[in-house]
């Protein structure tokens, strides 16, 4: 609840970036460990009811599938999120955290021993 609880006040601060509420899904992991079990599949059930979000009960260690049907429900509301916003609103949110990547232009050269990193700037690339 208090981590749920942060997300909606952090995004609430922001709020100028997007009206929607960000997409939340509550994950309890490790439920093969039937015997060493901290939390009831009911008080997840509950906590899901009343904070009114998707709860998932996964084993990363018995199933990848479970682990990726998580993101891949967190993706669907993403995308549902951004198919209802108006595309004027996406541009603008996109070039607001663009502004905030540091510029590194291709050539630049980082600390002073003889290895050398380069990069191309994100504001190169296609905002869409
Ligand atoms: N039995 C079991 N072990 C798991 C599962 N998921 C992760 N682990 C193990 O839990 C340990 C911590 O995993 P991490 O991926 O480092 O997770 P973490 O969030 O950094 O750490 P924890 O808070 O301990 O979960 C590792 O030894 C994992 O192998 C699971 O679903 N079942």
């Amino acid at each position: 609840m208090r981590l749920c609880f942060l997300v909606n006040h952090i995004h609430s601060v922001a709020r100028k970036s997007s009206p929607d509420p960000p997409p939340i899904v509550i994950v309890a992991n490790k439920k093969d460990l039937e015997f060493d079990r901290m939390v009831t599949t009911e008080d997840g059930e509950n906590l899901s009811k009343g904070l009114k979000l998707p709860f998932h009960e996964i084993s990363a260690r018995d199933s990848y599938e479970e682990a990726a049907s998580v993101f891949h429900a967190l993706y669907r509301a993403m995308a549902q999120l951004l198919s209802s916003s108006p595309t004027t609103f996406r541009r603008r949110a996109v070039s607001k955290l663009m502004e905030k990547i540091p510029r590194i232009h291709s050539n630049s050269t980082l600390g002073s021993s003889s290895q050398s990193f380069s990069f191309s700037s994100f504001r190169d690339l296609p905002q869409d």
